[in-house]
């Protein structure tokens, strides 16, 4: 068994009046194994923050099951550290105080002053020293975010989930702390899941990215596996030829194959439940057409 392991998810919102229910997504299963980065992309409200959500133990799949570490997730834990778009942190409280917070929740019996050092450790680590005694308000967007996943990593979560954490930021600000986030994530070898909209934060982060076909009754249509060396960096890695070739898969599937599924030819041959590994960067002649693909060409000729 994976370190992470989810079958069958289902999710499905009850309509109203005459409003019928929405299948949000069905049959998502994939693995995330220990230390593995994974990344998740797809077209708005294909239900990626909801399937986040479910891993963070914050709302309830209608099918399925999710287990991390051999042990059902059932509600919210702080073995998994939630990294939001908008940054929720408390504005009444100081930045050590935003990051403390989960910390004396994780370690109730730690004295004040091991509290106040672990956090600072955590603070440094995202380049926010001596902002430590600032309030949200007095912080930029990037600080505030840099905040978030300071709090997020102090409480040592087995799992970090990201949901699109980088989304409100400027290109330059999006660019460093990205290169910061590598550099933790390398270090602590952290296992982390993230939703991103940006194809080449997908390729810089990720091990492996999920597709998500679009909405309603969104499947995952692949898994992209990400060959490129894993030392790579924002600097260097539009030097690999990989990197044209994963990133034009990625577009390709955005534009053109991710409303594949809603076809019930396609549909009937996808086995969602097991979507296709396919690793474009190889460029391998002998790997496997991606189904999607495959019955989209066949669609394209009827
Ligand atoms: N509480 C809710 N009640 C009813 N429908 C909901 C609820 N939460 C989400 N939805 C619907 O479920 C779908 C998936 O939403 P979700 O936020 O998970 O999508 P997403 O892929 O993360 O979108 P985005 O990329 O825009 O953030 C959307 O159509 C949304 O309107």
């Amino acid at each position: 068994m994976a370190f992470l392991e989810i079958q069958g998810l289902k999710k499905v919102f009850p309509g109203t009046g005459s409003r019928p229910d929405t299948v949000v997504f069905e049959e998502v299963s994939f693995q995330i194994d220990k230390g593995q980065f994974v990344c998740m992309i797809g077209h708005s409200g294909c239900g990626k923050t909801t399937i986040l959500n479910a891993l963070a133990g914050l709302e309830k799949p209608s099918d399925g099951v999710i287990v991390m570490d051999g042990r059902e997730v059932s509600g919210p834990s702080l073995d998994r550290g939630v990294v939001f778009q908008s940054h929720a942190l408390m504005p009444w409280l100081s930045v050590t105080s935003n990051v403390a917070f989960g910390v004396r929740s994780r370690w109730p019996q730690w004295s004040r002053e091991k509290v106040r050092a672990h956090c600072r450790e955590y603070i440094e680590m995202v380049g926010l020293s001596g902002a430590e005694d600032k309030k949200p308000s007095e912080l930029s967007g990037g600080m505030k975010q840099r905040v978030g996943i300071a709090r997020a990593f102090a409480i040592r979560p087995k799992m970090l989930l990201l949901d699109e954490p980088f989304g409100a930021l400027d290109a330059l600000t999006r660019g460093t702390i990205q290169d910061e986030l590598v550099k933790i994530v390398r270090a602590t070898q952290q296992t982390v899941f993230m939703i991103t909209h940006d194809v080449d934060e997908a390729i810089l982060l990720a091990d492996r990215i999920v597709l998500m076909s679009s909405g309603p009754r969104a499947v995952i249509a692949e898994i992209v596996e990400n060959t490129m060396s894993r030392d790579r960096t924002r600097e260097s890695m539009h030097h690999d030829p990989q990197y044209y070739r994963i990133r034009n898969h990625l577009i390709d599937f955005l534009v053109k194959r991710s409303r594949a599924c809603q076809d019930p030819a396609v549909r009937t041959a996808h086995d969602s439940r097991r979507p296709p590994a396919v690793r474009p960067g190889l460029d391998d002649a002998a790997a496997p057409e991606p189904i999607v693909q495959a019955a989209a060409r066949v669609a394209n000729l009827r």
